[in-house]
């Protein structure tokens, strides 16, 4: 079966929509059954909330919160949440769903779920943000669960929020319930590894796909947008293994040296620095950060926010390779010139999966009440990653397909499976 073509979207910003084209087309090459089909494209559960929150100087500031959940038939729904502006419901719908198809392909008991609060934390104080976080975890008491629904960090939250939902919820229980909740500081039961999880399965897709393409990692050029939890880790361990990054950007824009960026020191300079690389001297600023993605390189990792390849910049895109460490980076217009282009693209949910892995095994090991050494963290996730892209690899050649859609048939085929022997609809 060849490529189908992506239906045109009228609204290339619904990351809902760009989330169910895909969804279309690999529903199509399996053949999907039509009562699996309706099942799977809505979420079965959908909370939005209102926050009333005393802010630092005594005002009372309400904030919009949801979580949704896409499916629970492969197990409790998993899934990060997010602390940014551009929060909404449908963001947070396909966000959700793709947690669905990522654990699938990943192969881990879970189904799929997103959260998110519209605020922007960068402004906030650490103790608006935990009021925030507190609330927001009453709210979703009923929700949440380590039987039912177990939220980790994704933008603008990490160990800190965790701990105040853990702390939160288990207050609501009467009891520590550390597993409800994953990516925790270690001494309320994090996993080691987790923090650097998502980077970590980022370089293993990467050098995988560089292996089917032939690009030597010691003479590979690489361009990484967005430097917080999962660009900067994937950033420093494809240093680590050789290659050499000679871009990197955040919010404060974008920073080039071809002859390599010293990433261990834009990390040190970033956590001095609130976060930030603004001011940064190590690299030359480029004039437009939006070029980083333009750059000639062999591979390209978006690692920040949706729909940053699109209709508009993908036939400038020079990289052989994209593996996806953000969720949703290429909008589903784009798909067609990435093809067309011979471009390989690692889908975020393939690429970016290893940061649920090793929630998962945090969450296991709460349950044994056992930790485990960093290197068996990282040794079983990384197997995990490896088997996952051969899997998507195969399912591409087999049926023809872009690696995106080869991800979503081998996810959506668990799925269904799932459905033919649980039934119950
Ligand atoms: N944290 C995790 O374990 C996982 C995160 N992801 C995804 O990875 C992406 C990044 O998440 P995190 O690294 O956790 O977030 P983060 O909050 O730690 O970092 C986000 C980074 O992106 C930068 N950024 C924001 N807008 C930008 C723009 N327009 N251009 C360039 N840089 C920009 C920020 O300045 C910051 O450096 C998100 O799409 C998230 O959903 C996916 C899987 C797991
Ligand atoms: O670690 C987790 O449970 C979920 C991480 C996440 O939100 C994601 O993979 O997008």
């Amino acid at each position: 079966m060849g490529y189908i073509e992506p239906a045109p979207i009228k609204d290339k910003s619904n990351p809902f929509e760009s989330m169910m084209s895909r969804f279309n087309i690999a529903a199509e090459v399996l053949g999907l059954d039509e009562q699996v089909y309706n099942v799977l494209k809505s979420p079965s559960k959908q909370v939005s909330v209102s926050l009333p929150i005393t802010m630092d100087d005594g005002s009372i500031k309400v904030f919009e919160g949801h979580r949704v959940i896409h499916s629970n038939i492969l197990g409790p729904s998993k899934g990060g949440i997010r602390y940014a502006m551009d929060v909404h419901l449908d963001e947070v719908k396909a966000l959700a769903a793709w947690m669905t198809w990522k654990c699938a392909v990943v192969d881990i008991p879970y189904g799929g779920a997103k959260g998110g609060i519209k605020c922007n934390p960068r402004q906030m104080s650490a103790g608006e943000i935990e009021r925030l976080t507190r609330a927001y975890t009453q709210a979703m008491t009923g929700v949440f669960g380590p039987d039912r629904d177990i939220p980790a960090p994704d933008m603008g939250t990490g160990p800190r929020e965790m701990a105040w939902l853990m702390d939160e919820y288990s207050r609501s229980m009467g009891t520590t319930v550390n597993a409800v909740v994953t990516g925790k500081p270690l001494v309320l039961g994090g996993s080691l590894g987790r923090v650097e999880a998502t980077g970590r399965g980022v370089m293993v897709s990467a050098l995988a796909a560089m292996e089917k393409l032939k690009i030597n990692p010691y003479h590979a050029n690489i361009a990484v947008q967005g430097f917080g939890n999962v660009g900067s880790f994937a950033a420093l361990l494809l240093a680590e293994r050789g290659c050499t990054v000679v871009a990197v950007s955040d919010i404060s824009g974008a920073y080039y040296n071809e002859k390599g960026i010293d990433i261990k020191k834009a990390i040190e300079y970033r956590d001095n620095n609130k976060g930030s690389l603004e001011g940064w001297d190590g690299a030359e600023l480029m004039a437009d950060a939006e070029e980083l993605l333009l750059l000639d390189v062999d591979v390209l990792v978006p690692a920040a926010v949706e729909d940053v390849i699109h209709s508009g910049n993908v036939d400038k895109i020079k990289a052989k390779l994209i593996v996806e460490g953000a969720n949703g980076p290429t909008s589903a217009e784009a798909d067609r010139v990435i093809n067309e282009k011979g471009i390989m693209a690692v889908p975020d949910i393939l690429a970016n999966a290893g940061g649920v892995t090793v929630s998962y095994f945090e969450w296991v090991q709460n349950r044994l009440g056992y930790k485990w050494t960093r290197e068996r963290v990282n040794r079983r996730s990384d197997r995990i990653m490896k088997d996952a892209f051969d899997k998507v690899y195969q399912a591409s050649q087999k049926y023809d397909i872009p690696m995106r859609i080869a991800a979503y048939v081998v996810a959506i085929d668990k799925v269904a499976e799932t459905y033919k022997f649980r039934g119950g609809f």
